[in-house]
């Protein structure tokens, strides 16, 4: 338009690092390569166009641009649990993260609720005073936020991301307001709600527990009913499990999860590939980055090659875009000849 406008910067950006080379994709986003850093660090995207800043410019009214970290590999789908209170949700998702310690990992909410006698903070919940959360939601710290039984409850984009980088599928425990929001959200999941055998039964259970006084029990059952209405209504939740015995339903959860069929069809993340040296170039071949990091000797150059592949690349701002995959030239082919085969 022929005018100089300072944007919004959204995302939390690159630490400060020394020499990069950076690689126009398409017209929606920037990649930029940090020297001198390890294969988990050194893909960056700045999104100027996509579908994310796009949605942004309206909100703010003014140009926005948003960081986002690369990761190699995709991380499976989040998985996101809903279901009235009392229905057994906490139970069941410890009790898989106690069988599988290394597949799942919790993502910790934020509340304004006060903490349970158990409860610990940073690990069940990041326990939050009111106007300190109602400003981190301003300031958009949160995939979404839902105020549930008269406390406000949220998940940061931190709290997922936490999880998927350790390598670790995540586990979401939210709401019924706040699965359609993820749903609305950039973030796949797949959906799964809770119901209980009876609504009496669920009474029987959350008084049982002892964890809330009768005035917020009635509260958690009115909520309930409007709560099963919609946890029962088509196109929210991919799956209903009805948690009547508590061994049989923790059997189908596993089922779908395809985890009672043998360890081996589980993936394992995949391995960390190369660190980029400061000193490096890049060429753009179709879906591909060509990484030169220099300075060999002929019969040595296969080995200073790299492919950066983005074709399959998945989501971004806020947060991270996964689905990169990087690899030696040479795993391609022995010798410089392997380059031959990115055109
Ligand atoms: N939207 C949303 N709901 C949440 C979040 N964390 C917990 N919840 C929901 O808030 C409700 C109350 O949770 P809690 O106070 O721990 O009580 P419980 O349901 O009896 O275990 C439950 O339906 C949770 O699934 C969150 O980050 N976002
Ligand atoms: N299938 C079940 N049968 C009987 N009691 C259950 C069952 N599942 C969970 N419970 C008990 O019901 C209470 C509520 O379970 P909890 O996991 O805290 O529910 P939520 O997280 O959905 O609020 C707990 O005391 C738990 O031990």
């Amino acid at each position: 338009m022929g005018e100089l406008v300072v944007p919004i910067v959204l995302g939390i950006e690159p630490k400060l690092f020394m020499g990069h080379s950076a690689v126009a994709l398409s017209d929606d986003r920037i990649l930029v390569l940090k020297g001198n850093s390890s294969s988990d660090d050194c893909t960056w995207f700045l999104e100027v166009d996509t579908p994310f800043v796009r949605e942004q410019k309206k909100n703010f009214e003014t140009e926005v641009v948003a960081w986002s970290k690369g990761v190699i590999g995709t991380a499976e789908k989040p998985i996101v649990i809903s279901g009235p209170s009392g229905v057994g949700k906490g139970t069941l998702i410890s009790t898989l993260m106690k069988e599988f310690p290394d597949l799942f990992g919790f993502s910790v909410s934020h509340t304004t609720r006060a903490p349970r006698d158990k409860e610990k903070n940073g690990v069940h919940y990041h326990f939050t005073e009111k106007g300190v959360m109602e400003k981190e939601i301003e300031g958009g710290k949160f995939l979404e936020f839902a105020s549930v039984h008269g406390n406000l409850y949220g998940t940061s984009v931190e709290a997922v991301e936490v999880v998927a980088d350790a390598g670790k599928r995540c586990i979401l425990d939210i709401d019924v307001q706040g699965a359609r929001s993820v749903k609305a959200s950039s973030l796949e999941a797949i959906f799964i709600f809770i119901c209980p055998p009876s609504f009496e039964e669920l009474e029987k259970r959350l008084c049982a527990r002892g964890t809330e006084t009768e005035v917020q029990i009635q509260k958690r059952l009115r909520n309930a009913r409007a709560e099963l209405e919609q946890g029962n209504s088509p196109g929210l939740f991919d799956h209903i499990l009805v948690n009547d015995d508590l061994h049989t339903c923790y059997e189908s959860l596993k089922k779908l999860l395809c985890l009672n069929e043998g360890m081996d069809n589980i993936q394992k993340p995949s391995p960390r590939l190369v660190g980029l040296p400061t000193d490096h170039s890049v060429s753009k071949i179709d879906q591909k980055i060509l990484i030169d990091s220099g300075g060999a000797e002929v019969e040595q150059a296969s080995k200073n090659l790299y492919v950066l592949d983005l074709s399959l690349l998945k989501g971004g701002a806020p947060g991270r875009t996964r689905g990169l995959n990087m690899y030696p030239i040479n795993h391609l082919a022995n010798g410089v000849n392997g380059v031959k085969q990115l055109s």
